[in-house]
């Protein structure tokens, strides 16, 4: 990790462009010169209509698209030429993902659904339960921890998927409609579980979502206009 004023600064994204092909040789231009910063610690909304491109952002920004022109910097690393072993590195070093399903292995409890990503990058089982538990400890799942997916709510499920994400001490957290399953009451606890452990962590995430009381909540919130991020006020949404 770097230190000093610069760690602080934990994405740096610029010219970001994406265009799909699609028929008789034309392209679908989707983004078209993204900029965004990202400081650790903050959480920030990412906002637009369906097939605006949050998910194909979110993609690039998480090094599983790539787009040639970006200059893309996480943690300090540039990633803009990077080899598909370096982007494999960093995701599962840098960077965590939450989907609106969990993915959680289903045959695996909750301690050893987050315990997973530390056993791929080879720590003993008794170190990778011990992270784990005390990060479902923190977002209230302490009781849960010999659940199966089944056996837990939605929300609970959400929060395991979040523990599961950020158990390998990444620096971004990417999240796509994590709560966009659930109720409103039982979004607004999985949002306030994930910003509080978010803030705790010194992470910096990135959460699309279609709610808008969700976003007004939000550090800061972007939205996907045309192609182009637009800073919006949250407290305006
Ligand atoms: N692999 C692909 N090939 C062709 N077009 C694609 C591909 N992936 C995404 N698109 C198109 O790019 C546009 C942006 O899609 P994306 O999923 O990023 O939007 P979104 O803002 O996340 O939408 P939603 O809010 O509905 O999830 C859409 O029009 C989609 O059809």
């Amino acid at each position: 990790m770097n230190n000093g004023v610069m760690s602080d600064v934990v994405l740096s994204l610029r010219g970001l462009v994406r265009a799909y092909p699609i028929a008789d040789g034309r392209t679908l231009d989707v983004l078209k010169g993204v900029d965004l910063d990202l400081r650790a610690g903050e959480v920030v909304g990412l906002i637009g209509p369906s097939g605006s491109g949050k998910s194909s952002l979110l993609h690039c920004i998480g090094l599983l698209e790539s787009s040639e022109e970006a200059q893309l910097t996480i943690d300090g690393e540039d990633f803009t030429h990077a080899s598909e072993a370096a982007r494999t590195r960093a995701r599962l070093h840098k960077i965590g993902f939450v989907y609106q399903f969990h993915h959680l292995l289903p045959e695996f409890t909750a301690l050893g659904n987050v315990a997973l990503p530390q056993r791929v990058l080879g720590l003993p089982l008794k170190q990778a339960e011990t992270r784990a538990r005390g990060l479902l400890e923190q977002l209230g799942l302490g009781e849960r921890l010999v659940h199966q997916p089944a056996q837990l709510s939605g929300g609970e499920q959400q929060r395991v998927a979040i523990a599961r994400a950020l158990v390998n001490g990444p620096r971004l957290l990417l999240a796509d409609e994590p709560t966009g399953n659930l109720d409103p009451q039982t979004s607004q606890q999985v949002f306030d579980a994930l910003r509080t452990i978010v803030k705790a962590q010194g992470v910096a995430a990135l959460i699309a979502t279609h709610n808008l009381e969700l976003a007004g909540h939000m550090d800061r919130v972007v939205s996907l206009k045309d192609g182009r991020l637009v800073e919006t006020v949250p407290g305006s949404l």
